[in-house]
This record gives structure tokens, C-alpha cells and sequence, in this order.
């Protein structure tokens, strides 16, 4: 049995009238990969913003490893061991490219004040920083200005920032989105690496249902912010649902019916 390591229950938030996550209820496993997928506007990206903090629920909970955080903040959450991957434009834009990757490992190794050590890790630190350069590909853009990369650059980025973090709970939110396609490749390789430790706990919101079927072990469906289907890939995707939201057969109602 897979431990859990996340979990909502009844999570739910209301933006006026409107319910965009509606009482949520499910836990995710270490050595999981769980997909996400469901019709534009489904409240996928709402989901995860409850559960990184970015968003307060209107009702309901958020538990890491067992414990309640539903009131603890973003930030807190991150050193928690929860990760996101994040927008650059709230990183460090006028920083280099290898300056953010070592930025966001200096946050993570917390260096102290013995001189020694700190020589030795800052040592371990940089090779760690190229190494993170060249999974996403990177090395020959180390010292661009982050602002200046290109948008799909800037996408690997804000990936390799979150392997830095190395969190114990990865969050995507459609990593290969705007990338041209012989970028794409290098995100999907930095996932199944990922997919190898088995302690990690992958949660990916992805439209593209080819890298869903190839990378997830579980699909859950979010519909009008509803938890509608979950299981492993085969049947969800052959779900009427699924067949409806993404092919454009029986409308949902009817086929849910
Ligand atoms: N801050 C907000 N204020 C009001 N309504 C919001 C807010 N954020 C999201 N919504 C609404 O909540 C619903 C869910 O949006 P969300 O962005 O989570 O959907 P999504 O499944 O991620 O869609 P997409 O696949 O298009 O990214 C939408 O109807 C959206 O308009």
C-alpha cells in the first residue's frame, strides 16, 4: 500500500456565486503520478492553488503528510516540502540563468556560518547547479538574463528552479505549454526521471492526452470544479466524460447519465 502523502478533503472555494472547486476529496501517493484533466475552465489551476497556498478555501482541508496546513501560507508550504512550479516573472528576471538555479539551492541547503563547510557545500552546490542546467537543457544560456530567454526557455527554467528545490511533492501546471515541440521532450525526460524516485509524489495538470497516457499511473477528471472520475488511465480516458471533454462526443450530462 502506496503511503499518502497529500490530501483534500471536501475542498472547495467560491468566487461570488461561483463554484470553482467544488467539496474535492482525494489523496495522492508517494511513487504516484496522478493527472489532472478536465474541459478549460474546469478549475484544475484553482485546485492547485488551493493546495499550494496561493488560494484560501472557501470550506474544507489541505493535509501534508497527515497534518492540516489549510492556514499555513505558500511559503511555508514550499519548505514544507511542497513545490510548484512558478511563473518567472515573480522570481529574479534580471538575475543570470545559472544565478537563479543557485539562488534556489541556497535556499534549500540553508548554508550556516562555518567557513569549512560552507566553502565545501558551495562546491557540491555549483556542481549541482550545472548539473540541473543541463537536465533542462540550459548550459549554453547560463549567464542570459532570465527576463531575455525565449518563452520556452523561460519554461525550463522555472522547471529546473523546482528541481533545484527538489521537493517531495512536485506540482505541474501544463509544464510544456507555448513549447515549440523539440523542447517538449526535454520537460517529459525530467518527469520520468522524476517518475524513478519513488518517493516523490508527481501531481500534473496536462491537456495533451498523449503525454497524460504515457506519463500518469492515475487520472482524476475535474468538471465544473467537481471530482468526477478517477482511476488508472485506461478507463478514465475511455470514460464517457473523457470521451465527451476531450472528443467532443455525448454531452456531459447525457454521457455521465
Ligand atoms: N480569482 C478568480 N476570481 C473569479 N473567478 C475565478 C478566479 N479564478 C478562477 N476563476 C474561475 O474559476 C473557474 C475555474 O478556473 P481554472 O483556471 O481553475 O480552470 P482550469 O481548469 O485551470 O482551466 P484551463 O484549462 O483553461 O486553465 C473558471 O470559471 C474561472 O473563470
Amino acid at each position: 500500500m502506496k503511503k499518502t502523502s497529500l490530501e483534500t478533503r471536501d475542498l472547495t472555494i467560491r468566487f461570488g456565486g461561483h463554484v470553482a472547486v467544488n467539496a474535492v476529496s482525494c489523496a495522492f501517493q508517494a511513487g504516484t503520478l496522478t493527472a489532472i484533466v478536465g474541459p478549460n475552465g474546469a478549475g484544475k489551476t484553482t485546485y492547485f492553488n488551493l493546495i499550494s497556498g496561493q488560494l484560501k478555501p472557501s470550506a474544507g482541508q489541505v493535509l501534508l503528510n497527515g497534518s492540516d496546513i489549510t492556514s499555513m501560507p505558500a511559503s511555508a508550504r514550499t519548505h514544507a516540502g511542497l513545490g510548484r512550479a512558478f511563473q518567472l516573472t515573480s522570481l529574479f528576471p534580471n538575475l543570470s540563468v545559472m544565478e537563479n538555479v543557485r539562488l534556489a539551492l541556497q535556499s534549500r541547503a540553508h548554508l550556516g556560518l562555518d567557513l569549512w563547510n560552507v566553502w565545501n557545500r558551495h562546491k557540491a552546490l555549483i556542481e549541482r547547479a550545472e548539473q540541473v542546467l543541463e537536465d533542462v537543457a540550459l548550459a549554453a544560456k547560463r549567464d542570459a538574463h532570465a527576463a531575455a530567454l525565449p518563452h520556452g526557455d523561460q519554461r525550463k527554467l522555472e522547471v529546473g528552479l523546482l528541481m533545484a528545490l527538489d521537493p517531495d511533492i512536485f506540482m505541474f501546471d501544463e509544464p510544456t505549454a507555448g513549447m515549440s515541440v523539440d523542447e517538449v521532450p526535454v520537460i517529459l525526460d525530467l518527469i520520468r526521471g522524476l517518475k524513478k524516485q519513488t518517493h516523490k509524489t508527481i501531481l500534473l495538470v496536462e491537456h495533451k492526452m498523449d503525454v497524460v497516457r504515457e506519463l500518469a499511473d492515475r487520472i482524476i477528471v475535474l468538471h465544473n470544479g467537481t471530482l468526477m472520475a478517477d482511476g488508472d488511465p485506461e478507463t478514465v480516458i475511455a470514460s464517457p466524460i473523457v470521451q465527451q471533454a476531450y472528443l467532443g462526443t455525448a454531452p456531459v450530462e447525457e454521457a455521465a447519465a
